[in-house]
C-alpha cells in the first residue's frame, strides 16, 4: 500500500470513533510534569486542537506544579506537600497564582493559536466558576470547592476557541485559593457531564505496587481503586488524582482515564482506537 493509500484507510478506520464523539464533552485534565518538555507538549497540543477541529467539545484545565515550584524558588519561599497538597501561605497562594493564571496559562492559549486554534484562558477565579472555602487549617490557603458555575465554559465551549482553565478557587468572600488542578478538572468534568475525563501525566498510568511495571492496571472498577488508597498503595501526586476521580464519580461521572502524556498522541490513541493506552476508571 502506498503512503496515501495508508492515509485513506486510517482516516475511513477512525471515522466510528469520530462519529462517536463528535458533539461529546472530553474534560482534559493537564498536569505541570507532562509540560516541561516542549515536544510533549507540542504533540499534546497538537492532538487537542485536532480533537476541537472534529467538533469534540473539548475542555482543558491545566496545573503547573514545576513552574510554581521555580517561581517559589525564586522568591526563596520554601515549599512543602501533605498529602500530596501544596501548603499554601500568602505569598504561596499569590506565587502560585501569578504562575498558574499568568505564565502557565497565557504560554498554553499562545501556543494554541501559533499552531492554529484558537483558545481562551480563564482561571476558575473568572465569572466565579470555581466557589471555594478552607480546606483546613493545615493546608492555609488551600481550597475546598463548594461549587462549580460551569455557564462561561459552556459559553467558550460553543464557540471555535478551546477553555483553558488555570485551577485557583474563590470564596464568598473574595478570597482566593489555591486547588489542585486534579480536583478542579474532575469537578469541572462532573459539572459539564463530560462523557470522557482524562489525566494528563508523566506516568503511564495506575500501578498496584508503584514503580514495579508488573503490577500496571489497565482497568480498575471505583470500588477496587478505594481497597488500593486503604492499602496505601497510592501516594503524593497520585492521591488527590484519585480522590477527584473518586468523588466526580459519585456525581455521575462514568469514566475515567489516566494516561501518560509522553507517549506521542496519547490522546488520539487513546479515542481513535479500540486500544485504551493507560489505565480506565469506570464508575
Ligand atoms: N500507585 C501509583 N501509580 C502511579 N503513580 C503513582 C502511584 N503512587 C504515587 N504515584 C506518583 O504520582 C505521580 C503523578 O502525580 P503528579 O506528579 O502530581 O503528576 P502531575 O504533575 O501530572 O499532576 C507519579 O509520577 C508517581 O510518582
Ligand atoms: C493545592 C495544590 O497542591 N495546588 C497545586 C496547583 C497546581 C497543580 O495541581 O499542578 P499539577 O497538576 O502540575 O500537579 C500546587 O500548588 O502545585
Amino acid at each position: 500500500m502506498t503512503d496515501s493509500q495508508t492515509i485513506a484507510k486510517i482516516l475511513t478506520e477512525s471515522l466510528t470513533y469520530l462519529l462517536k464523539y463528535r458533539n461529546q464533552t472530553v474534560v482534559i485534565k493537564y498536569g505541570g510534569n507532562a509540560m516541561t518538555n516542549d515536544k510533549v507538549k507540542e504533540s499534546i497540543l497538537k492532538d487537542i486542537l485536532l480533537l476541537k477541529t472534529v467538533g469534540i467539545k473539548v475542555v482543558l484545565v491545566h496545573g503547573g506544579g514545576p513552574a510554581i515550584a521555580e517561581l517559589l524558588d525564586k522568591y526563596q519561599v520554601e515549599s512543602q506537600f501533605i498529602k500530596g497538597l501544596r501548603y499554601t501561605d500568602e505569598q504561596t497562594a499569590h506565587l502560585a497564582l501569578t504562575a498558574l493564571a499568568g505564565a502557565v496559562n497565557k504560554t498554553l492559549v499562545q501556543d494554541l493559536i501559533q499552531l492554529g486554534g484558537n483558545a481562551v484562558g480563564i482561571s476558575g477565579i473568572d465569572g466565579k466558576m470555581i466557589e471555594a472555602q478552607q480546606l483546613s487549617d493545615e493546608l492555609g490557603y488551600v481550597g475546598k470547592i463548594t461549587n462549580i458555575n460551569p455557564a462561561l465554559i459552556e459559553q467558550i465551549v460553543s464557540t471555535d476557541a478551546i477553555p483553558v482553565i488555570a485551577s485557583a478557587g474563590i470564596g464568598r468572600d473574595g478570597q482566593i485559593y489555591n486547588i489542585n488542578a486534579d480536583t478542579a478538572a474532575s469537578r469541572i468534568a462532573g459539572s459539564l457531564k463530560a462523557e470522557q475525563f482524562i489525566v494528563l501525566s508523566d506516568v503511564r498510568g495506575l500501578y498496584a505496587d508503584y514503580p514495579d511495571e508488573e503490577s500496571f492496571i489497565e482497568k480498575i472498577a471505583l470500588t477496587e481503586l478505594s481497597k488500593l488508597v486503604s492499602n496505601g498503595k497510592i501516594t503524593d501526586g497520585m492521591i488527590p488524582k484519585i480522590e477527584a476521580i473518586k468523588y466526580a464519580m459519585e456525581e455521575g461521572l462514568g469514566r475515567a482515564v489516566l494516561l501518560d502524556g509522553r507517549v506521542p498522541n496519547a490522546l488520539l490513541l487513546e479515542l481513535f482506537t479500540d486500544k485504551g493506552q493507560g489505565t480506565l476508571i469506570t464508575s
